[in-house]
């Protein structure tokens, strides 16, 4: 595969080498473990991050990829794994955090989605299944979670981009994640999960317009961590509830993890704004991962502070 690179949109087989040679970088910063295949067959890796320790910790668990064109989106994954690695030992608060706590990533959530985009359709959103009763493929994953499945802001047209699945869960991508966050429920403080575009720091909920019991804390982190983030180059983000944010949209992820008890759940719209959307230019890889640090470290801080 070709030579990995943070500044770059690595395609699948180099992310995947990657995986397999930092995993066995530093047997005390990290492991991995695989938490099921995709439709397709490809395994889906978790990075456990954090010092290691015979008692368990509490933990944070960030997935990039759920939507494959958002490309920016695994390549902040790959950025975080490598800064955590990198500055544990040096920078106080991430050396704090993984002594403490232990992040999950999972670099690449729909593996098949991401690698279809480098090879066919750049513009693919969702996963690559395939049912009887259609020729349309796939399902979004971020409308297949049991959370007000199906009743807002997704289709159950297969044809759809936000088609919901036939049953919650109907992906096999979505059902692995799910098993993990629910076997790993007690532990699981914070849950993060990285989309692009617009710029914007989301939290329950999105299924519905009622707020969430702890709105007003979710909302005064996420404008923390939105102010942590303009510090940095200035880029302005929006934060709020997914409903009234951005647009009604049942089935989350993070709405999901909120219901199961996950009380920090926040979906990240990285850049841009539309000028380049999913295509962003690698030349914004860096500044955005940059920023990016910013508002997840202030996030991790709030919740170890809250633990
Ligand atoms: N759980 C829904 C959070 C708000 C919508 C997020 C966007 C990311 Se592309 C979407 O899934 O349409
Ligand atoms: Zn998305
Ligand atoms: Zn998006």
């Amino acid at each position: 595969p070709r030579a990995h690179s943070y500044t770059k949109y690595n395609t699948w087989d180099t992310i995947q080498s990657w995986i397999a040679s930092i995993s066995t970088s530093n047997s005390d910063l990290i492991s991995k473990q695989v938490i099921g295949n995709t439709f397709e067959g490809r395994p889906m890796t978790v990075l456990k991050l954090g010092k290691r320790s015979s008692s368990t910790k509490p933990a944070i668990f960030m997935d990039c990829g759920i939507h494959a064109r958002e490309w920016i989106s695994p390549a902040f994954c790959q950025w975080f794994v490598k800064e955590a690695l990198s500055t544990y030992g040096s920078d106080s608060q991430m050396t704090s955090l993984l002594n403490q706590m232990d992040v999950f990533v999972l670099p690449v959530f729909n593996v098949d989605g991401y690698d279809f985009t480098h090879k066919s359709n750049r513009m693919w959103r969702k996963t690559r299944s395939r049912k009887s009763g259609t020729n349309c493929f796939g399902a979004d994953p971020n409308r297949n979670f049991n959370a007000g499945w199906c009743t807002a802001g997704a289709s159950s047209n297969p044809c759809s981009d936000t088609y919901c699945g036939s049953t919650p869960e109907s992906e096999i991508e979505v059902k692995n994640v799910a098993d993990f966050i629910r076997r790993n429920k007690s532990i699981i403080k914070a849950y993060i999960t990285i989309h692009s575009y617009s710029q914007l720091l989301l939290f329950p909920y999105s299924y519905t317009y009622e707020l969430a019991a702890d709105h007003s804390e979710l909302l005064k982190v996420a404008e923390g961590a939105s102010a942590a983030l303009r510090s940095l180059y200035g880029t302005a983000y929006t934060s709020g509830p997914g409903a009234a944010t951005i647009y009604p949209a049942a089935g989350g992820s993070d709405d999901w993890a909120y219901d199961l008890g996950v009380k920090y759940s926040y979906t990240f719209e990285l850049r841009d704004t539309g000028r380049y959307g999913f295509l962003l230019p690698e030349s914004q890889i860096k500044p955005t991962c940059e920023e990016t640090m910013l508002a997840v470290k202030y996030i991790a801080a709030y919740v170890q502070k809250n633990l």
